[in-house]
């Protein structure tokens, strides 16, 4: 077989006094998101789908919430390392798309950049990754501004042998 699919989810409680980052943009808002990490719950969900996509674990796995060393972590350094984990066992993305769940603020100015950022961390063409963004039309903990959620799928297929490299 050389495709593998993946999915992921998260979501992260939004609090005064921290920043709001999504796909490694950070974005002016009020309020942001809470995480041992930087709590970047869209590049979170996609690590997720990259790792669901090759039964290889959950972040969690990889970064423990309870390992100091990840206390304020920016989730782009680790998506790097999970594309690298990927990428050692013969594969890349094929495409990923994924779901920004949130009230506020509005996200469709920032996407592009978020496209911009994720597609330079994994090596691949902003092209290859959509992201879209709704409201949870004021319904549930996202409806009330209590947090934001993120659904990714990620599509992977095998790196043709000629272009394999070692990790
Ligand atoms: N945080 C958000 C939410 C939505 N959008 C954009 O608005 C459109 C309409 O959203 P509804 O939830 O009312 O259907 C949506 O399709 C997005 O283009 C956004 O940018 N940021
Ligand atoms: C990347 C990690 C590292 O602590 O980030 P957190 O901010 O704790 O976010 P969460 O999505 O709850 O769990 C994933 C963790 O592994």
């Amino acid at each position: 077989m050389n495709i593998r699919i993946g999915n992921g989810y998260d979501i992260h409680r939004l609090v005064l006094g921290r920043p709001l980052i999504l796909g490694g943009v950070e974005i002016s808002h009020t309020v942001g998101l809470l995480g041992h990490s930087d709590a970047d719950v869209l590049t979170h969900a996609i690590m997720d789908a990259m790792l669901g996509a090759l039964s290889l674990g959950d972040i969690g796995h990889y970064f423990p919430p309870s390992d100091p060393q990840w206390a304020g972590a920016n989730s782009l350094i680790l998506l790097q390392q999970v594309n690298q984990l990927v990428r050692s066992q013969g594969w890349q993305i094929g495409n990923i798309d994924s779901v920004i769940v949130a009230e506020k603020p509005k996200m469709k100015s920032h996407i592009p950049t978020m496209r911009d950022k994720l597609a330079h961390t994994l090596e691949i063409d902003p092209n290859q990754i959509g992201i879209k963004a709704t409201t949870n039309e004021q319904l549930g903990p996202v409806g009330r501004e209590e947090g934001i959620a993120v659904y990714a799928v990620v599509l992977l297929i095998v790196v043709p042998e000629k272009t394999q490299s070692s990790f």
